[in-house]
């Protein structure tokens, strides 16, 4: 029921004109301009009719708004949450409106939809008043909608008033017991085919798919990386000054900003000396780079390097132990990222624009190497909170091929003995499990013991490989295989 949310031919129609003011018995106000609620609105829109990414058009939305004056921080953290709650808890909200009114979601205006998921989050989500939630709702409807639609909002809004979330989740919620992944998908605001493949890759039972769906609905927190040999954690903790931050959980190199704040501010990430950088990824590069390796272990590679976090991580580690790293990357523009992150590295390295599955090195040239494919990136929903709409079952099918094409070369590229590592941002068992088990069937490779890489971290399940989670280890759900080249 939830696979497709009824909702948004997203291209959309225009604002409608403002009803006459001549026809009313009160007389005419102008309607109160809300810039808070005016850009979260544009937000939102972009997101819809451009496919933009929330997370890249509300900073400089935000920053034109302060820019004008008369937009603070807490105008700036209300906006924010006003977008992210809206888009991660659509799913919710869209049964909720469904119930409220008397035509199909597909067949109420995008922007008129997307007035009535912020109102929703206001009466829902926040602490809001009612009243308030309302009366603000209504008066950015007049302003961007006009007053005719604004009548239509004000309507629905007052009915979606009438229960908080429990009493509204209790009427529009499937029952668990006839459906759980439906119940699931309303409750915690998931399309119902990532909710199954969730479970699916997590296994148990009800209370720990919960806590994961839950976890994607939380605001993640900001993780910097110290750049090994550049910097160390106690250095950056020690020069964050006013902002606050705590060590990492597991990774000697994390530091946990307790407020987002504006981490590419800080000084030590201007010079390159710390990088924003969940905990998981750290733990991949770590976990690769501590891999048990007889012989030589000298040429490391990481063969899909762009944006460079784990290349820049790689790249400091290889450096104290002599070794060099080779970065590549297939996009040009991703590869001069990749630069970006590693100038300053204290050791050798080289970023090169190359088709992994095409390489331009010889085979069997390296000792480590790094697989960190592209990927659905179900294992971070909590950082792009409207990707979990736009994911679709059928682009498991297109990235398919390539990560099993990938996988092949990075084995190629490694010399007999060396060891790859095989990532994806994605707990997807297409994307994970069945690709490795499908080239570890060439008969070329051992799967390692992932876990004794991951020290001190819990709940690593059977193995040999390691799956992370949001709810277990407060990291985005990153994958690691380890394969040891055999012949
Ligand atoms: C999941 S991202 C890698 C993230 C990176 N390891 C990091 O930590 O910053 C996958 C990258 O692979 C790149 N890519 C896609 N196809 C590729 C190919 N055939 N060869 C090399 N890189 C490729 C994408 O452009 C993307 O930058």
């Amino acid at each position: 029921m939830n696979d497709q949310p009824d909702r948004r031919p997203r291209k959309s129609g225009k604002p409608g004109k403002s009803s006459s003011h001549g026809k009313s018995a009160k007389p005419y106000r102008r309607p109160q301009k809300d810039p808070v609620r005016i850009l979260a609105f544009e937000a939102l829109r972009a997101v819809d009719e451009r496919d933009a990414y929330a997370n890249l058009v509300l900073p400089p939305l935000l920053r034109a708004a302060r820019a004008k004056g008369d937009f603070d921080a807490r105008d700036a953290a209300l906006a924010t949450e006003l977008v992210y709650g809206s888009l991660r808890r659509q799913g919710t909200y869209d049964a909720v409106i469904a119930d409220c009114v008397d035509r199909p979601l597909r067949e109420v205006d995008p922007p008129v939809l997307d007035v009535l998921t912020l109102g929703a989050h206001q009466l829902l989500g926040t602490r809001i008043p009612s009243h308030a939630a309302v009366s603000a709702s209504v008066e950015l409807a007049r302003v961007v909608l006009g007053d005719g639609r604004a009548k239509f909002v004000n309507a629905v809004l007052r009915k979606i008033a009438r229960y908080d979330l429990g009493g509204w989740l209790e009427r529009v919620a499937p029952p668990y017991e006839d459906d759980p992944e439906d119940h699931l998908a309303v409750m915690h605001s998931h399309p119902r085919w990532i909710v199954s493949a969730l479970w699916d890759s997590l296994g148990g039972g009800r209370a720990g798919i919960e806590d994961l769906l839950e976890a994607d609905n939380d605001r993640p927190e900001v993780t910097l990386a110290a750049r090994p040999g550049r910097a160390t954690a106690e250095e950056v903790l020690d020069s964050l000054g006013e902002e606050q931050g705590l060590p990492g959980r597991w990774s000697p190199y994390a530091v946990r900003l307790s407020e987002g704040g504006e981490p590419g501010a800080l000084d030590m990430v201007r010079e390159g000396r710390a990088g924003v950088q969940d905990e998981g990824s750290q733990l991949v590069a770590l976990a690769l780079a501590a891999a048990p390796l007889e012989g030589r272990d000298t040429r490391w590679l990481d063969g899909c390097a762009g944006p460079g976090g784990k290349a820049a991580m790689l790249a400091g580690l290889a450096a104290r132990r002599g070794a060099s790293l080779l970065a590549a990357e297939k996009q040009p523009h991703r590869a001069g990222l990749v630069a970006k992150a590693l100038a300053g590295n204290p050791g050798p390295y080289q970023v090169v624009t190359a088709d992994g599955t095409r390489p331009p090195w010889a085979p069997g040239s390296f000792d480590r190497v790094l697989m960190d494919v592209p990927c659905t990136g179900l294992g971070a929903l909590r950082r792009r909170p409207e990707a979990r709409w736009r994911r679709r079952p059928e682009d498991l099918e297109g990235f398919a091929p390539l990560q099993r094409a990938l996988l092949r070369s990075a084995l190629a590229s490694v010399r007999i003995g060396g060891v790859v590592g095989y990532a994806t941002c994605s707990p997807h068992l297409a994307e994970t499990r069945a690709v490795v088990d499908d080239v570890h069937k060439d008969g070329t490779t051992e799967l390692l013991d992932a876990r004794p890489l991951f020290p001190s971290v819990p709940s690593l399940g059977e193995g040999p490989d390691v799956q992370l989670w949001p709810h277990l280890h407060g990291t985005d759900a990153m994958y690691l295989a380890l394969l040891r080249r055999t012949a």
